[in-house]
């Protein structure tokens, strides 16, 4: 498989790089950055697969052109809305590309997001602490909003509610998503960690994920390139090819 990486000199793509180039059934089509023309590329190295880390802003065009260009896309960069996914569908349809997004590509994220998702149900308080490092861009991360987006699905089953305060410090109780606290936290020493805490009467619980070098990722881009470069499907969130 021919694999295009977008986004190639950053923290991301220079490790995608480098895992297709040490891969056996891959070959590095072409490592694209700011300034270079995905389309011209995608098309004169006959790339199969886009594997794009870019940035939040130029994720829509950036799909747009790979799947006009011939190439499947699999996307690791965050900041897709749902109205995002409804353009995108129409995009495969005409172009009979395959568009695979995941908000985080590591498997034990994925059983992080699904464990606090089956637990949900069973709390009516919940908090979403993400940690990563101090280049990081948006917040909260995608990987927090996807948590927080599964878990909701089933608190609003449950008709679990919110829990509101008045903070002294605006802002102390951090960021809000239908009543789950979100709190990102920037620092050097980070990669990417994630912590969900659920509270009830007399107890809490914590399910933790912690990321310490982006190898970690490389197994879901895998089987997330694998997956999508013969079908013409949209799919959002590895836990759907687990
Ligand atoms: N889904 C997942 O599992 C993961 C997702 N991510 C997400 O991936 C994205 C990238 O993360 P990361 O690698 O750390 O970020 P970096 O800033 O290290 O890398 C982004 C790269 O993309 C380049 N770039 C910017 N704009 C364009 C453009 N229009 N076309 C091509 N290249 C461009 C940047 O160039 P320049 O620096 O010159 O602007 C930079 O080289 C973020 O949204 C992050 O949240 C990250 C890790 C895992
Ligand atoms: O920017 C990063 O590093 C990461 N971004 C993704 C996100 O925003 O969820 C995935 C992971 O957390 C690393």
């Amino acid at each position: 498989m021919r694999v295009a990486v977008n986004g190639a000199k950053g923290k991301m793509g220079q490790t995608v790089v480098e895992f297709v180039q040490n891969h056996s059934s891959l070959e590095l089509a072409a490592a694209i950055d700011l300034g270079d023309d995905l389309a011209a590329e995608v098309k004169n190295n006959s790339a199969d697969i886009v594997v794009d880390f870019t940035r939040p802003e130029v994720r829509m065009e950036t799909v747009k052109s790979t799947l006009f260009s011939g190439a499947s896309a699999v996307v690791g960069t965050t900041g897709f809305t749902p109205e995002d996914l409804d353009t995108i569908k129409g995009w495969i349809k005409e172009t009979g590309k395959g568009c695979f997004i995941a908000p985080n590509f590591i498997v034990g994220n994925v059983l992080m997001q699904q464990f606090a998702k089956q637990a949900a149900r069973y709390y009516e308080y919940a908090e979403i602490i993400e940690y990563h490092h101090q280049q990081k861009v948006d917040f909260p991360s995608g990987t927090a909003v996807k948590t927080a987006e599964l878990m909701s699905e089933e608190r609003e089953k449950f008709n679990i509610g919110t829990n509101d305060q008045v903070a002294n410090i605006e802002g102390s109780r951090g960021g809000d998503y239908k009543g789950i606290k979100l709190h990102a936290v920037r620092m050097p020493g980070f990669v990417a960690s994630q912590e969900v805490i659920l509270g009830d009467s007399g107890q809490y619980m914590t399910i933790r994920h912690d990321s310490i070098e982006r190898t970690s990722y490389m197994p879901g881009i895998l089987m997330a390139s694998e997956y999508i470069h013969d079908k013409a499907e949209l799919v959002y969130g590895l836990e759907h090819i687990l």
